[in-house]
């Protein structure tokens, strides 16, 4: 994987994320192909990182093994449709990691005999930390499949799913789901400084929380609601702040949440693909 060069289109939040962790992760930056509208945004990341940037897509291509679509679900018709041509004259693997886009519509934009991996990253990829679930198209072989899977895998956690439709429940957990938990620890900071804690004691409790949980759950055999019982003791506090969720219907509140993200997911490829 080490020699292949890597190219980004759009080289916004997602894309700072995955290339952050591959050189964190000991891929070379010279072996790193980054292109996007924003100059400003570029001289920061060739800076920062010592990558390559282009304002030319097709630089991107031409100097890529493997490209990442990295732009925002809206733009990707038009920069695929303008990429098209140097994308079949390389034969550069595509990856997509876009949301709502379907294999279907890009591969119309790109041509059908074009090898393309869609998946769904998310941004803890920036520490290594990432969870990517993966699509290939037919036109992708084995060894391609590798290839797409060890960049991802750099930075974190990869699955294939069998059925493309997964991907739309995929974003709805693992793609957005580092929102919901931030949502968590900004509401619970907000509270413990009700409570009469400074921000810095509140932050500090919180991060320290939630990497705890975090941890003690990938490690332990046991269910979340097991973990949750042991911290729950009968007609103690955690009880009480539990009762309090419930009665708020919290479950039903993540699942509807869950739901609408799935189904926006579902929505976009309907409303951005095949016009
Ligand atoms: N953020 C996240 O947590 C995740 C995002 N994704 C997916 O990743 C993709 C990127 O998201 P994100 O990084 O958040 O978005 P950003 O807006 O941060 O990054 C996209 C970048 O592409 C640039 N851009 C716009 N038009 C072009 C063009 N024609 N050619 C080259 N670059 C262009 C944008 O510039 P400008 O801002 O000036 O328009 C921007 O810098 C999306 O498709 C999203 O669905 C997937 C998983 C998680
Ligand atoms: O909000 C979004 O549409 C993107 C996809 C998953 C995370 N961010």
């Amino acid at each position: 994987m080490k020699t292949k060069a890597i190219g980004f289109i759009g080289g916004g939040n997602m894309a700072a994320s995955l290339i952050t962790g591959l050189i964190e992760s000991g891929h070379s930056p010279k072996q790193i192909w980054v292109s996007d509208i924003n100059e400003e945004l570029l001289q920061s990341l060739a800076a920062k990182l010592k990558i390559n940037v282009t304002i030319n897509n097709e630089t991107v291509i031409n100097e890529s093994d493997v490209v990442v679509m990295a732009v925002k679900p809206q733009v990707l018709r038009q920069v695929a449709s303008q990429v098209a041509d140097a994308v079949q004259r390389n034969k550069v693997l595509l990856v997509s990691i876009a949301a709502g886009i379907s294999q279907q519509s890009l591969s119309q934009w790109l041509g059908q005999q074009v090898p393309i991996v869609r998946c769904m990253p998310n941004t803890p990829a920036l520490v290594l930390s990432g969870a990517t679930a993966l699509h290939a198209n037919v036109k992708v072989n084995d060894e391609q499949k590798d290839l797409a899977e060890n960049i991802l895998r750099a930075v974190g956690l990869t699955l294939w799913v069998e059925q493309e439709s997964e991907l739309d429940a995929v974003t709805a957990v693992s793609g957005s789901g580092p929102a919901y938990y931030f949502l968590l620890m900004e509401a619970m900071e907000k509270a413990a400084q009700e409570l009469g804690l400074s921000e810095g004691t509140a932050r500090l409790l919180v991060q320290q929380t939630a990497l705890g949980a975090a941890k003690i759950a990938l490690e332990s055999e046991e269910s979340p609601a097991q973990l949750r019982a042991r911290v729950t003791s009968p007609g103690g506090t955690t009880q009480q702040a539990i009762e309090t969720f419930q009665q708020g219907e919290f479950v039903q509140l993540v699942s509807k949440a869950m739901h609408a993200a799935r189904d926006r997911s579902v929505k976009m490829s309907k409303e951005l693909g095949e016009q």
